[in-house]
């Protein structure tokens, strides 16, 4: 059973020469119980990433802290698998041996190894491309592939920050379906950034709304659509409905970010 608790967790970057000090998150409070997929949606800039990599445990709190299963976050591990939107793979090694890195880490025979990256190729859908280099990889197989090594060291949670930010639509769409179907099936505790509304909602079982900068949580909505979803379900009344509130709420965000500017 894993729990996740975010409690009154804040960041303020230093101030530069000549610069104020940067409030990129206010005190923010979050729980992600055992299999959520909870999404997080906000404006640019509002600190999304910023509390990803705090739980992750590459970057510390200004105050407050994090607790993965009662244990305070102080570092990265392993019982969290990131998945950035930069593509973020070993260039130097292949797909399967990219899958199988923390494997090999965590001392796995090489046997077992091999089945379980195999496994995870399969279900991303990257069967015949276990050989490749990551050059010669679309960014959408890219990304596939780095969903693929976070899963394969059964992690905790998954932390995904915008892992499909830099694909086109069509690619994008697929992806979402992947991955929700890879929850569906085999029930992981996900918590996803983004900053595309339609993607919160198909994904997510709770959307998180966060403020523009310095960011707080604005609205939590929970999406009480069935699964499993299908991509037709984006045109269906609920979905449209949940879209229409949640264009208001960023619109409002959006604009004091302009504002500013
Ligand atoms: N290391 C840093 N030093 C100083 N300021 C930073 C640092 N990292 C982030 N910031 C600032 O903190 C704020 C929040 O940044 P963050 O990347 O968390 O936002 P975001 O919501 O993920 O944005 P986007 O959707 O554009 O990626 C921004 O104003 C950013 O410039």
């Amino acid at each position: 059973m894993t729990e996740l608790v975010i409690d009154q967790v804040s960041r303020t970057f230093p101030a530069r020469a000549g610069h104020e000090p940067t409030r990129a998150l206010e005190p923010t409070t979050l729980r992600v119980g055992n299999n959520d997929f909870v999404t997080i949606l906000g404006p640019s800039g509002c600190g999304k990433s910023t509390l990803l990599r705090i739980i992750a445990g590459l970057d510390r709190p200004s105050s407050g802290r994090v607790l993965l299963d009662g244990r305070e976050v102080t570092g990265p591990g392993a019982d969290r698998g990131v998945v950035f939107q930069s593509y973020t793979l070993f260039p130097w090694l292949s797909v399967r041996d990219n899958i199988a890195f923390g494997l090999r880490e965590r001392g796995v025979p090489e046997a077992e190894r091999g089945r379980i990256a195999d496994g995870f190729i399969a279900r991303v859908g990257l069967a015949g491309f276990e050989d490749h280099w990551p050059k010669q990889l679309s960014g959408g197989m890219q990304q596939r592939t780095a969903i693929a090594r976070a899963l394969a060291n059964d992690p905790k949670i998954l932390l995904l920050d915008e892992p499909f930010g830099a694909l086109d639509n069509q690619t994008r769409a697929l992806m979402q379906e992947m991955l929700l179907g890879i929850w569906e099936r085999e029930q992981k505790t996900v918590l996803f950034v983004t900053h595309d509304i339609e993607e919160a909602i198909f994904l997510g079982g709770r959307v998180i709304v966060m403020t523009a900068r310095p960011g707080r949580i604005k609205a939590e909505i929970a999406v009480d659509l069935p699964h499993p979803r299908s991509y037709k379900i984006k045109t269906t009344p609920e979905f449209v409905q949940l879209k229409e509130r949640l264009v208001e709420e960023i619109r409002a965000e959006a604009l004091k970010v302009a504002a500013d500017v």
